[in-house]
């Protein structure tokens, strides 16, 4: 069975994948991504099936998802989560075998540089997601293994249920995780032990754990609990400026990378211009009217 998938999936060029993945403009055959308002995007990870894993129109469905969400100035705010019994399985471990064990290349020295342009674009995967100004939730419930923690990593506010857990899987494939988890996790868990300890391991890590050392900020009893959540907390992003929002997205990710003086210096030359809004009117004004910023109309970002 494995080796009749791992056969089709040399079969299958990655030519042949995209134009699948493209054929219609805004539907995805990995995602499914639908507007429960205006101003909320939510993508859902959708082979519930094969348990969400990645394949190959994923990795490429992903980036154009999250693309097309940057350029919407509809869309203030995106909620991803999973469909099904988890959120995912990881990388798709039939569908991905070409092409991540055979790149192509006359010898070497060229297969390892096709390696190389390879693993730089899954990374884009999730990338895309931090280089997307608008702020993205992620609901977890069930398993996060593998791709998942590098997916959750990228995101800006972890949710998950009380059966989730996560793990950091790729040793147990026998690599190293390749595509952000190495490096957005330290960032998240104040612990580098214990960062260490789970990527070294790939123990499961539950939900309990994952609250007390900061991956997510708030654990649910159940998915239907967490989706109300995660909704409502959507609206309240999606409520606010989107100048002040996206505004603070960016910034919080620069700041991370750069020590407190280069930040404050981003921090200033980015409000030169964006304290240039009338949103900072119509917000200030609500607030002493004492009025919900709901009832605020901001123009579109
Ligand atoms: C350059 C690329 C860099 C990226 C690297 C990423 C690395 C990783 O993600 S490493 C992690 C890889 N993932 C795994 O090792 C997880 C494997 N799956 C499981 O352990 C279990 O499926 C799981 C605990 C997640 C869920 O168990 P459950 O009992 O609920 O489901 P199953 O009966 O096992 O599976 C249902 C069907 O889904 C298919 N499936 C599950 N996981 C994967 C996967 N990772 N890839 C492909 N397919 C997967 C499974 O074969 C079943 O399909 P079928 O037999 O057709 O019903």
């Amino acid at each position: 069975m494995l080796s009749s998938f791992v056969r089709s999936a040399f079969r299958n060029t990655p030519a042949v994948c995209q134009l699948r993945a493209m054929s219609t403009s805004g539907s995805f055959s990995s995602l499914l991504v639908s507007r429960p308002t205006e101003a909320i995007t939510h993508v859902q990870l959708n082979r519930p099936e094969k348990r969400n894993a990645m394949n190959r129109a994923f990795w490429s469905e992903m980036v154009e998802c999250f693309n097309q969400i940057a350029e919407d100035s509809d869309c203030r705010v995106v909620v991803v989560s999973g469909a099904g019994k988890i959120f995912t399985a990881g990388i798709d471990l039939m569908d991905m075998a070409s092409d991540v064990m055979q790149p192509a290349g006359d010898d070497m020295a060229r297969n390892a540089w096709n390696m190389r342009k390879i693993i730089s674009k899954y990374q884009e995967t999730f990338s895309v997601i931090e280089k997307c100004p608008k702020p993205v939730v992620v609901a977890v419930h069930g398993a996060c293994v593998g791709g998942g923690v590098d997916l959750i990593t990228a995101c800006d506010i972890r949710l998950c249920t009380q059966d989730a857990w996560f793990q950091v899987k790729e040793v147990d494939i026998g690599l190293a995780a390749d595509v952000g988890t190495l490096q957005r996790l330290p960032k998240v868990i104040g612990s580098r032990s214990l960062v260490n300890e789970l990527a070294l391991t790939a123990r499961k890590m539950y939900a309990d754990e994952a609250k007390s050392c900061g991956l997510v900020s708030r654990v649910f009893a159940d998915k239907d609990a967490m989706m109300a959540a995660a909704m409502e907390m959507a609206g309240e992003i999606a409520s606010r400026s989107p100048v002040a929002t996206q505004g603070t997205k960016v910034n919080l990710i620069y700041s991370r990378d750069h020590s407190v003086a280069e930040g404050l210096d981003y921090m200033a030359s980015w409000n030169m211009s964006m304290l240039l809004t009338q949103d900072v009117m119509k917000s200030a004004q609500a607030a002493m009217e004492k009025k919900s910023l709901k009832t605020v109309v901001f123009s579109k970002l």
